[in-house]
This record gives C-alpha cells, structure tokens and sequence, in this order.
C-alpha cells in the first residue's frame, strides 16, 4: 500500500523534508540547518544492535554521550523505557532514571521545580543528554526541563503515544501549563533525534490512540489533500492499528509537521500557526473542562468542528468541507461536539492564545480540504455562533 508523494504541481514543496524508505523503516530529516535533526520511524527495532537500533542512531545524532538522564512516563516504564535502556551502551554511559506520573496534571510548575531539583540530583552536566519517554505530556515536560536546565541539555524524544508520534516530538515546542492557560510557559527546543518505534503502540489504550487521530486528520485538512483522501479511505484500517496503513499515516503526518515547522521554526511567519488548526477552541475546551478531563485530541476534534463552522459561517468555504471533516472524524470515533461548551467561560481564556496580535484573536480557518488561512478580526458573534453549533 502506498500514497502517491505530493504532487509538484497542484502542492509546490518549497522546503522538501527528505523522506527516505528502507526496508521497513522510513527515516525524515526536519530541516532547519546547524538545528535539523532525523524523525526514525521504526517497527521493532529498538533493541537491534546494528545500524538500525536506537544506540546507534543516537550515537550518530549525539556523539559523545557518558551520562543519559531517562524521563519516562510511569506507564510505560517497564516496556518501552526498560527497551531504551537495554539498547543503551552497557559500559561508559551512565544511566539516571527519573519517572513522572502519567497525566496533563505533570505539566505543571510544581512538577518542573522537582524535575530541576532531580536532574541536580542525579549529577547533571551540559553534556548530560535527556531521552523523554512517553506521550505529548512527557515530551513537553522533559524537553522544557532539557531547554532550561543549565541552560540546555541536548534531548531526544521516544514517543510512545499516536499523538507524540505524530506531532508533539517534532518541532520543539516544548513546555508546561497554567490553570488559565495551556502551554503558557515554554520554549523552542529542538531534539537531536525522534526515535519513533510503532511496536510502542501495542499497549496504548483505545481512547488514546483515537486521541491522537485527531492531529492527524488536521494535517490532511491544513496542507494535504491527497493525505485527506487516504485517511478517507483508511480509517478503518488505520482504527484497527493494521501496520502498514498505520505506519503510512504517522510517517506523512511527521513529513507534514517537519515541513511546516522548516518553514516557520518560532512561529513567526504565521506559516506554523496552521499546526494550531482548531487549537484556539481545544484549548479553551481543555482548561474549562479541567485538565485531563478532556484528552487534547479530543479537544482538538470539536475544535476542529467549532473552526470549520465559523469558517462556513463567514463564507471562507463551503458547507461541504464541513460535511467531510464530520464524516471522517466520526469515522474515526472522535467527538465531535462538547454539550457543556461555555462561550461565556471559553472565550476569556481564547483571549489569552498565543495568536492574538494587537489584543485581536485570529483563528485558522480552512479554505477547502488541504489549505487554511490565518484569519483576524473575527465579529465576537460569529465565534459564539461557532461554540454553540457543537454544543
Ligand atoms: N509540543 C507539541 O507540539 C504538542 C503537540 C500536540 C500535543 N501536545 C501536548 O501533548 C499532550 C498530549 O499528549 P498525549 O496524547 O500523548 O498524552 P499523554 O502524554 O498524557 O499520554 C496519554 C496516556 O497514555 C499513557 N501512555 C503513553 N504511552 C503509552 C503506551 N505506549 N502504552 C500505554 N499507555 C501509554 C500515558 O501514561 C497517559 O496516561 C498535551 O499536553 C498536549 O498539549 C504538544
Ligand atoms: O507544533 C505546533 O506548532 C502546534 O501548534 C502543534 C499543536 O498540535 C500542539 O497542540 C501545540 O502544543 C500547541 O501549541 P500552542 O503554541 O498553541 O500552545
Ligand atoms: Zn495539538
């Protein structure tokens, strides 16, 4: 099974992320020159001790390395954790082990503060390296931890969720929350090497792999069609976890990622804020809701919904592209509506996203299926319009 690659002329590739296939692996390097880094894409091959395992691809993306500070999500400590240390060098390396309990609740300041205070503990150095191993909230955690502790730790990222396979281990945002605000705190922190290993998958439960489909299917609505389709047709499959289509689908979702974040790394361009698609809705969802209570994809699905009726709404595009968004997220059993959606609680803290410019939200609202647009000066009716269509 494959997917025909972007085409040249309907999709012009100003900032191609290589994407190379071997044998069962598929390996994508995100270009941002001295910065860029590979995402491996992997089957099994952690503990491999040839070319193709974990140590040496970290060797090769990290060079000299003695001591390795392990920050692995409670969860997956004695399977994909314990398979990351047991790939590592027996001899010369040394091998801190920090565990952080699962939830959104650990991106918090008090779970930063102990994090600072465990890496002094453990005897970190600049030239200690971070691996954080687990979903979105481990990356995020660890990755500001590696950003800030001496000033920055070299990191890699082992996802071990859909989500984090497919998007937060790429692109180095990095970060933790406050009670009125997801992602408040944070940085821009690239790895050195995502090592994704979809045999991590096997022991994720239903929901959370749903979860992490919505961020999928938003890649094929912000930047690719032809992706849209795929999904479209595979869903199915892609539910039921069949390798190849689900390999498919996480190693175009990291070429989609790699390329937008080539264009715009800080999201200063507006070019990045497409990855936000749905975002100024998710996470006024997340923080009304109570952290955890709502998993971010989601969150991420309704607002994808809530998006995409004010975009109808304000004749940026037709009701269709709607009608295939419902289709496919209910095809891939997300939410699509929250009957506790609150415009009065939601658009205080939309207020606060990370787009508003000159105190003015702007949201990103598709044209047709493969192309959204930055918009500003959304009439405040509109977007309770919008909130309430999905109550
Ligand atoms: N930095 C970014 O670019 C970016 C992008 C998207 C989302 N995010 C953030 O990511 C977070 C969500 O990430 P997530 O969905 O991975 O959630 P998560 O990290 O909370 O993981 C979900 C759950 O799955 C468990 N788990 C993880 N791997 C497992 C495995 N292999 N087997 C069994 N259980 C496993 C965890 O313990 C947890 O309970 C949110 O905080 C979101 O804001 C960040
Ligand atoms: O990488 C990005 O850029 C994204 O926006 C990806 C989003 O899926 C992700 O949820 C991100 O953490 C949101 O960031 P924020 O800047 O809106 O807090
Ligand atoms: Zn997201």
């Amino acid at each position: 099974m494959s997917i025909p690659p972007r085409s040249e002329t309907t999709q012009p590739d100003t900032h191609p992320s290589r994407l190379r296939s071997l044998e069962s692996s598929t390996e994508i390097t995100v270009e941002l020159g001295l910065r860029s880094y590979p995402i491996s894409i992997q089957s099994g091959a952690t503990s491999r001790t040839d070319k193709m395992g974990f140590a040496s691809r970290l060797a090769e993306a990290i060079g000299d390395c003695t001591h390795v500070i392990l920050i692995q999500d409670a969860s997956v400590a004695a399977s994909a954790g314990q398979a990351i240390i047991e790939s590592l060098p027996h001899h010369g390396v040394r091998v801190s082990i920090l565990e952080v309990a699962s939830g959104e609740a650990s991106k918090s300041t008090d779970r930063l503060t102990d994090l600072w205070g465990e890496l002094l503990a453990c005897g970190t150095d600049r030239r200690s390296v971070v691996i954080a191993v687990g979903g979105g909230v481990i990356g995020d955690l660890a990755g500001f931890a590696a950003a800030t502790f001496t000033r920055g730790l070299r990191f890699v990222q082992v996802p071990t969720t859909l989500l984090a396979m497919v998007d937060s281990s790429v692109g180095g945002k990095t970060g933790i929350n406050l009670p009125g605000g997801k992602n408040m705190i944070g940085a821009f922190w690239q790895p050195h090497l995502v090592w994704i290993d979809t045999d991590f998958l096997s022991t994720l439960p239903t929901r959370e792999y749903v979860s992490g489909l919505a961020e999928v299917i938003k890649y094929g609505v912000i930047e690719d069609a032809e992706f849209f389709e795929f999904l479209e047709s595979n869903i199915a499959a892609i539910i039921r976890r069949d390798p190849e289509p689900t390999r498919l689908a996480i190693a175009r979702s990291c070429q989609s990622k790699a390329r937008v974040v080539a264009d715009d790394e800080l999201e200063t361009s507006g070019r990045r804020a497409i990855l936000n698609y749905g975002h100024t809705f998710a996470h006024a969802i997340e923080a009304t809701a109570g952290y955890g209570a709502m998993l971010h994809g989601e969150a991420v699905a309704i607002g994808m919904q809530m998006a995409a009726s004010l975009s109808v709404d304000l004749g940026y595009c037709d009701a269709g592209l709607l009608t295939r968004q419902t289709a496919l997220l209910e095809a891939a059993e997300l939410p699509r509506s929250w009957p506790e959606a609150d415009p009065a609680k939601m658009i205080p803290i939309m207020a606060r996203d990370k787009k508003v410019a000159h105190g003015k939200l702007r949201f990103v609202l598709p044209e047709s299926i493969g192309s959204v647009k930055l918009v500003g000066d959304v009439p405040e009716e509109n977007v309770v319009a919008a909130i309430q269509a999905w109550i």
